[in-house]
């Protein structure tokens, strides 16, 4: 493909994003594989360069955009290589006309910039969220360890244990060492997530909104492969990646139990007052991953925000009733707005009483409300709130 066809192509692909985020629809990812798909003229390098022109038009535009011409001519706006492609030649984009207006730009449309304002993430914390995000990798201590593991690429160590972080891009996943499960991809501030929980050789863990088990692998390695460990979840098509996951990383230890929503402690019965600790990783707007989402933004709205925080309330009741007497709630959402972060803890905090919140003293992060704060701009990491807090012995 010229590179005024791949312009062209992207602002095709950028038109069905658009529609489709006006509708909450199909993510920007799944647009351009199934485009990928069909149409299989475009080599490699196309998808490699059109990726980037979509999601660098979608990171360059702030609300929701008219249509993909206007969030390409937004992009051409600060990347001057891109105007001259304009040229109206065959299958490239017709040339600029005097009075067309690019997209705007900024971070978000202004509901969202509100409720972002009101959590205090504004200016260039707020910027950072449409940052992109680099390569982080967990070290898995089932099949390996960070001072001993040779990578083809030497990758910077962090302040987490295990992890490694490669450039944006870096294709891990055609490594040996991920193929046998030595390493797998996991956000920094997602380890440090996984550390709140201090999962324990022995204990009883379960990890409430398991998904495909990101953070499950991680647990498996702290217990050592010994103990309890659930992994549960209302999505069958999510909760399904686990054990082929499982099985690479070998954590046998995992047992996944797929839940019926509204039924949830039905089925999770047999741990009523049982669990040392429960991993609630809400489902939340997403906020902080935008780096990686740069589109979500387009989807959220004020009402979606509070039907989270409604779930996310229940989830943490329902975990309140699995922990044993002593144990743990680790609260967790890649969210950084605050009602669905340290809101929910106050609220959780004033239903149940004796229940404490613990300090987490980590070198990462910074205290927020009763839990921590990871950010983009500050820790170079995914957003993330987290909290844990711990039931009357
Ligand atoms: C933030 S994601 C979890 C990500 C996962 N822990 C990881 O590290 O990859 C939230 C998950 O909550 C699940 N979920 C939504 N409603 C739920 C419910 N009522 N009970 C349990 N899980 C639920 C979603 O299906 C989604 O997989």
């Amino acid at each position: 493909m010229t590179p005024a066809a791949r312009v062209q192509a992207s602002i095709e692909i950028l038109d069905t994003i658009i529609d489709k985020a006006r509708i909450k629809g199909a993510p920007a990812d799944r647009i351009i594989a199934d485009w990928a798909r069909s149409n299989r003229y475009a080599g490699s390098k196309d998808r490699r360069a059109i990726r980037e022109l979509v999601y660098g038009a979608i990171r360059a535009c702030g609300p929701i955009p008219d249509t993909g011409r206007a969030a390409m001519l937004r992009l051409a706006e600060i990347d001057a290589e891109l105007k001259p492609l304009f040229d109206g030649s065959q299958y490239g984009p017709p040339a600029i006309g005097d009075r067309e207006v690019p997209a705007k730009g900024g971070i978000a449309h202004s509901v969202v910039n509100k409720l972002l304002a009101a959590s205090d993430i504004v200016g260039t914390e707020a910027g950072a969220l449409l940052d992109r995000a680099p390569l982080d990798i967990r070290v898995n201590t089932l099949r390996a360890d960070r001072g001993t593991l040779e990578l083809p690429e030497q990758g910077e160590e962090l302040l987490a244990p295990q992890g490694l972080r490669f450039p944006s891009g870096t294709q891990v996943e055609q490594w040996q060492a991920f193929r046998e499960g030595q390493i797998e991809v996991q956000d920094h501030g997602s380890q440090w997530a996984c550390s709140a929980v201090d999962a324990k050789p022995g204990e009883t863990v379960i990890d409430l909104c398991a998904g495909a088990g990101g953070k499950t692998l991680s647990l498996a390695a702290a217990m050592d492969n010994c103990g309890t460990l659930i992994a549960s979840d209302t999505d069958k098509r999510r909760l399904g990646n686990l054990p082929p996951r499982a099985e690479r990383a070998g954590a046998g230890v995992i047992e996944t139990i797929l839940l019926d929503p509204g039924k949830e402690l039905e089925i999770l019965a047999d741990f009523r007052g049982k669990a040392d600790a429960v991993l609630v990783d809400a489902p939340c707007s997403g906020v902080g991953t935008w780096r990686r989402n740069p589109e979500a933004r387009w989807r959220l709205d004020k009402a979606a925000v509070t039907e989270f925080s409604l779930l996310q309330s229940r989830l943490l009741g329902m975990a309140a009733q699995l922990v044993k007497p002593g144990g743990r709630i680790i609260y967790v959402t890649c969210s950084l707005l605050d009602e669905e972060g340290s809101s929910r803890i106050d609220a959780f905090l004033t239903a149940h009483p004796g229940w404490q919140a613990d300090a987490l003293d980590w070198p990462i992060g910074r205290p927020h409300g009763k839990g921590r704060r990871l950010t983009p701009f500050h820790d170079g990491t995914d957003g993330f709130f987290i909290a844990r807090v711990t039931s009357p012995a």
